[in-house]
């Protein structure tokens, strides 16, 4: 197949790659010409395990190009829609702007027959006004929707074996056509016996919403439950293993932390709200904006707990310096959108405390979010003169720590372990106060 996949961010750049590495032939697109040249020098603009492997081969074998003009898109019998779709900045809803230019820009090198496949996350109804957009503009394209659900730090294994596939697609003439080359791009999955959905738009899109909707509704509950077993002295996983073995609840997704950030469940569920309300049925979602609002108390929590740890050593927290372990949103990933660990600092900065921190991967990408942050260049630099240690993100590298080596580096024993990784018995033992989330 020849595919175009235009948007190369963190999903754009991982599909047009799989794709290619699984034999079609693919041209990614994109108006960010610096992203465009690190790509095409077989560069990735950011941190994806596995990304720089299939890219450098899939380039060599010919099958991948990328460039900056969308008329090449012309050559091409299919075509994925991967551009950004942001919070807006005045409101919760989803910024449009990026899918709807980047339709606009596509459709006169549409031909007939080809089939535009959207795979951005978008506020139910945005595929049928595509199509319209589409139809009115005198194209024979027909459009569809494939909602991508890769994590991101498994985004190329994600691509490649995919839990399940959906397509969304309208009925009418072209639906065989359209299900023939969504079948024909999935080939390889689809011999790995990977489930299909096959459905219409609105439900595709819907899928993709409420899918991140629930697990972000998994973390929250999770952490609610924390505040509770913090209270009572209880503790919060071996709550989780235990309510997890029931195979209704399963025990993925119900690590009590900081909580969750990133590109998408944050922004995923305000634009769920806001795309309810519009359709006057904000009040089925209503529960939403309470998971957003404990997943953020989550953020102030980790704060309050970092300030009394370091009150307790008998200092202020002005004069505190504080060691702060992660800045990525989650571990093997550069990503600092919506990271929790980055609004820890940021709080803890504003309390005038001296803040250090330090990303195996995201601290390149969290000072161009946060100029003033303080980055180390290793964990013992970072650690160094510390007196108060939290971990916000859980990178192996930190989980493996020696309690024993870090008292040697540090100017008080204190740590706040915001992610419930860390064995607290062995930093009680080397002389840590310890403070995890909702357990003892
Ligand atoms: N990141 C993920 O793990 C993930 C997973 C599933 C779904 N999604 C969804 O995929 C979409 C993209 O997310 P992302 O994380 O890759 O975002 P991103 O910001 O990393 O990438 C978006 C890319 O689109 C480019 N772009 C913007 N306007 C364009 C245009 N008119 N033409 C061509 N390119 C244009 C940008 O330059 C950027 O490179 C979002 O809707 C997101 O919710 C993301
Ligand atoms: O038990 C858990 C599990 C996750 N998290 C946090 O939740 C956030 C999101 O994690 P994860 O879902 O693994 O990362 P993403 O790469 O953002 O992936 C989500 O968002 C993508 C974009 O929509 C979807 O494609 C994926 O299916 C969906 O998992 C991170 O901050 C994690 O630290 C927790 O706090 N506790």
């Amino acid at each position: 197949m020849r595919i175009s996949v235009i948007g190369c961010g963190y999903l754009g750049a991982v599909h047009a790659a799989a794709m290619a590495d699984v034999g079609h032939d693919v041209v990614g697109i994109d108006v960010d010409v610096a992203k465009i040249a690190l790509l095409s020098a077989g560069k990735t603009p950011f941190f994806e395990p596995g990304l720089p492997e299939i890219l450098a081969s899939a380039l060599a074998s010919g099958r991948l190009t990328f460039t900056t003009d969308i008329s090449v898109a012309s050559r091409c019998d299919v075509h994925f829609i991967a551009v950004g779709t942001p919070q807006s900045a005045g409101s919760n809803a989803a910024d449009m702007r990026f899918v709807d230019a980047a339709v606009t820009a596509l459709i006169p090198h549409l031909n007939d027959g080809d089939l535009v496949v959207g795979k951005s996350t978008v506020p139910v109804g945005t595929a049928a006004r595509l199509r319209d957009m589409i139809g009115a503009s005198g194209s024979a394209a027909e459009l569809a929707w494939n909602p991508e659900f890769l994590r991101e730090g498994h985004a190329v294994t994600d691509t490649i074996s995919p839990d399940r596939l959906v397509y969304g697609i309208a009925p009418g003439d072209r639906h065989d056509e359209s299900l023939r080359l969504l079948n024909a791009v999935y080939a390889s999955a689809l011999a790995a016996g990977t489930p299909v959905v096959v459905t219409d738009l609105a439900t595709a899109e819907l899928v993709k919403t409420a899918a991140n909707a629930f697990l972000a509704t998994k973390i929250s509950f999770i952490n609610a439950m924390s505040e509770i077993t913090d209270a009572v002295g209880a503790n919060i996983t071996e709550l989780a293993d235990a309510i997890g073995y029931d195979a209704r609840i399963g025990r993925r997704f119900l690590n009590a932390g900081v909580g969750f950030g990133g590109g998408c469940l944050p922004k995923d569920i305000r634009a769920f709200v806001a795309r309810a309300e519009e359709l006057g049925q904000g009040e089925s979602v209503a529960f939403l904006t309470e998971v957003d609002v404990i997943n953020q108390r989550q953020r102030s929590r980790v704060t309050k707990l970092v300030c009394d740890a370091v009150t307790r050593q008998g200092i202020e927290v002005t004069s505190a310096r504080i060691a702060v372990l992660g800045l990525a949103f989650k571990p093997h990933s550069d990503d600092v959108r919506d990271s929790p660990a980055l609004d820890v600092a940021r709080n803890l900065g504003a309390l005038g405390a001296d803040i250090i921190a330090f990303d195996p991967e995201a601290n390149a990408s969290a000072q161009a979010r946060f100029p003033a942050l303080v980055t180390a260049t290793s964990i013992d630099v970072v650690l160094a003169g510390a007196d108060v240690i939290v971990l916000v993100t859980e990178w192996p590298e930190f989980v493996a720590l020696d309690p024993v080596h870090v008292a040697t580096l540090v100017r008080h024993r204190a740590i706040v372990d915001a992610r419930n990784v860390l064995d607290a018995q062995a930093w009680r033992a080397a002389g840590f106060t310890f403070v995890s989330m909702g357990r003892p």
